[in-house]
């Protein structure tokens, strides 16, 4: 992509080497006996970097992170194998324990899906699932997480109004400060800014540099200017396989594969 220049400060090169967050290694997935959508797909997520999932649509980047937090448990039929590794423990094993593992890896999905309740129980109830904690810790926790979403300005003097009640830009970081309550070490976003208008997208692009520093953050996206902006990670896809994985610099200045090279330059796709 000719015009595409990644952020010189979303990218440094001491974010090379970090550690190894999630992990997976030889992830193949299936939602129907015989329709294998993921075919043995291999990569780490490192702390505290931003990784970006490109490819054509229908490539499987969706079902990729739907496998980090195992969302296709909820379906019966539907088959991950390989493994993928939390900090060394593999999440796929069935012994995981679900409601612990998602509050570990939280995500936000394309369009904002605020509970129908307000703003205030929009961050309390995921809280409150696994922990008994004060009215006053409460509403600590519920200020930092709308605090850490850079929300919190806007929505402090109408916490009791229901989160349906905020745009659309607003509802995303509200989904992004109820994923970050439950203190996560992982954020999946799923294009999380298709849904929104420029300023907003920029707001929540200028959010996810920030949470960064506290999170492995993996994003889906379709818009490669995005992509190199935010990531210092990018991964490219193609019917179902891990084509390439580099830094977002390589993989937009001086991919190594022909296919990587024809779809960011806008050859097809
Ligand atoms: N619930 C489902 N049941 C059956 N097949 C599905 C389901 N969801 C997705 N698929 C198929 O799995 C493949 C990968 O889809 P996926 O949504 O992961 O791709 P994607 O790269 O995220 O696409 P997009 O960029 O369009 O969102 C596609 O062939 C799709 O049709």
């Amino acid at each position: 992509m000719a015009s595409a220049k990644t952020h010189s400060e979303a990218f440094n090169p001491s974010d090379i080497g970090r550690k190894i967050k999630l992990e997976a290694k030889g992830v193949s997935f299936s939602y129907k006996p015989g329709h294998q959508v993921l075919k043995n797909v291999n990569l780490p997520l490192r702390d505290n970097t931003v990784t970006a999932f490109i490819g054509p649509s229908g490539c499987g980047k969706s079902t990729l992170l739907r496998v980090f937090n195992r969302m296709y448990d909820l379906y019966p039929g539907q088959k991950a194998t390989g493994e993928v590794l939390l900090d060394g423990r593999n999440i796929l094993k069935p012994s995981e324990d679900l409601n612990r593992l998602r509050s570990k890896i939280g995500m936000v999905f394309q369009k904002p899906t605020p509970f129908p309740m307000t703003i205030y129980e929009n961050i309390a109830f995921g809280i409150r699932l696994s922990e008994k904690i004060s009215k006053a810790e409460m509403n600590d926790r519920v200020e930092s997480a709308l605090q850490e979403a850079a929300l919190w300005s806007e929505v402090k003097d109408k916490l009791h109004q229901s989160g349906l009640g905020l745009s659309g830009g607003q509802q995303q970081r509200l989904c992004i400060a109820r994923a970050i309550a439950v203190k996560p070490s992982v954020l999946l976003l799923d294009e999380p800014t298709s849904a929104l208008d420029p300023i907003s997208t920029s707001k929540l692009e200028e959010l996810i540099e920030v949470l960064r520093a506290n999170y492995c953050i993996a994003i889906v996206t379709h818009n490669l200017h995005q992509a190199a902006r935010i990531s210092q990670y990018t991964a490219f896809m193609y019917l179902g396989e891990m084509v390439e994985f580099d830094t977002t610099e390589k993989i937009f200045s001086a991919p190594k594969e022909q296919k990587t090279s024809d779809y960011v330059t806008g050859r097809f796709g």
